[in-house]
């Protein structure tokens, strides 16, 4: 996944709209009341920005624009706290009108009912404009209330803001909720099912490790876009945070293995992360865990690099870097990234990339590993099947894209005509 630098310059409104923005490119918007942490969301969910150091933002001024440039492209578009819809101005059909999903961001830790009459009053005019629109409720900052305060917050909000739809006679708009934090997983997984919405490829997706998992004992597979750690499909199976965790960390793990083994010995060293690894922690997810950042104490040598080096650059180096805790990491002859770990627990995490912004990594037991040479070659059929799915949606584009060439050669030959006459 690569980025584009914030569209700064662009101007906010309606025609102004620059071309490429345009484009049926699925747009996420990411709206709230100031403060509520949408610009963190999203330099810590694209930009590889440390939690500690979103306390360092400034406010948003305009509308900014990231081209996010994956295995599906699309954009996100961070809007200030302070916007008004009812403003003249304010364009909401050019807005509203492509918008795959509205993320709207509540603050949890401070009084949200001010938030709440505004997600009503964003849903209604985006719904107006834009009935397709999947709005998503991220109630934020989770990471500073209790286990029980978590739940209430969440009902309250909940039952308030469908109440109220309804009084206003929108109950058929959809709206999912999510408890989030930059400071743990939960605003990856969030994002995720955010982002699979608008994956029109999700079903044959989940069809193909449906099938992975079933023919090689797999207990539950993910697709994982490697930079951002969104996972872009599962299996059926219900996805639990902690499966999800340990494959996003075993991404850190390989990254992490790859960029020491990549780098100079001793500039590693001096991050001190190789002797730990090297002293042999059964427990390396907890490690991985307190450098990840997800205990609020950000230590992760890579976070706030804004490292968007593809993963296949990464992987190639890995060979070196022998064995973990005697797990093995290799690569293939054609150098595509292929990890296994074995767990103190007997479970398997499998990871092999699947291309330039995909990774599989599975949860399977010991014993099923035994069959290494079956699982292979399933994941090989799958690669095979991934490829042949998003072969279909290139050849799609370039048909459209000859199509609008051929209409516009047309009507200039049209137009040329008439000038003629
Ligand atoms: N505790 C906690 N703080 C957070 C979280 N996310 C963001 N913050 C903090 O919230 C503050 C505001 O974050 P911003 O991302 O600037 O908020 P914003 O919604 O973009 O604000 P505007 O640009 O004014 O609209 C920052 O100090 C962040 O560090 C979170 O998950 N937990």
């Amino acid at each position: 996944m690569s980025y584009s630098d914030y569209g700064d310059n662009d101007p906010i409104y309606g025609d102004d709209l620059a071309d490429e923005d345009r484009e049926s490119r699925p747009r996420l918007m990411l709206m709230g009341l100031r403060r509520s942490g949408k610009s963190s969301i999203q330099r810590v969910v694209f930009h590889k920005m440390s939690p500690t150091e979103t306390l360092f933002l400034e406010s948003t001024s305009k509308i900014n624009k990231d081209n996010i440039h994956s295995f599906i492209d699309f954009q996100v578009w961070d809007f200030p706290g302070q916007m008004d819809f009812f403003d003249p101005t304010f364009d909401t059909t050019a807005i509203f009108g492509e918008v795959g999903a509205l993320v709207f961001v509540i603050d949890s830790q401070d009084d949200y009912m001010e938030a709440l009459a505004r997600l009503h009053s964003t849903v209604v005019a985006a719904y107006r404009v834009n009935p397709n629109i999947t709005f998503e409720v991220f109630i934020h900052k989770v990471d500073g209330l209790s286990e029980d305060y978590k739940i209430d917050t969440q009902r309250d909000i909940q039952q308030t803001t469908t109440d109220e739809l309804a009084d206003a006679g929108l109950e058929n708009v959809q709206l999912a909720f999510y408890l989030t934090s930059i400071y743990d997983h939960s605003i990856f997984e969030a994002f995720s099912k955010v982002i699979q919405k608008l994956i029109p490829q999700l079903p044959t997706l989940e069809n193909l490790l449906n099938i992975l998992c079933a023919n090689s004992g797999i207990e539950k597979a993910f697709l994982f876009d490697v930079i951002s750690k969104i996972y872009i499909a599962t299996d059926s199976s219900p996805v639990d945070s902690q499966s999800y965790e340990i494959c996003s960390d075993m991404i850190d793990v390989i990254i992490d293995i790859s960029s020491i083994y990549g780098r100079a010995a001793i500039g590693a060293k001096s991050e001190g992360y190789l002797e730990d690894q090297q002293d042999g922690h059964d427990d390396w997810t907890q490690q991985q865990d307190d450098y990840d950042g997800s205990n609020g104490n950000s230590q992760h040598p890579r976070q706030g690099t804004q490292d968007s080096r593809p993963p296949s650059a990464l992987v190639s180096n890995s060979s070196r870097a022998g064995s973990l805790n005697n797990h093995p990491v290799r690569t293939s002859d054609n150098h595509e990234a292929f990890s296994v770990i074995k767990m103190g627990n007997g479970t398997v995490l499998y990871l092999r990339e699947v291309n330039k912004y995909l990774a599989l990594i599975c949860l399977l037991r010991a014993e099923t590993f035994e069959k290494q040479g079956l699982i292979d070659y399933n994941v090989h059929c799958f690669k095979e099947a991934m490829d042949q799915v998003f072969e279909l949606k290139r050849a799609e584009r370039t048909r459209r894209e000859m199509e609008a060439n051929q209409m516009l050669e047309q009507q200039q030959r049209h137009n040329g005509m008439y000038g003629h006459g």
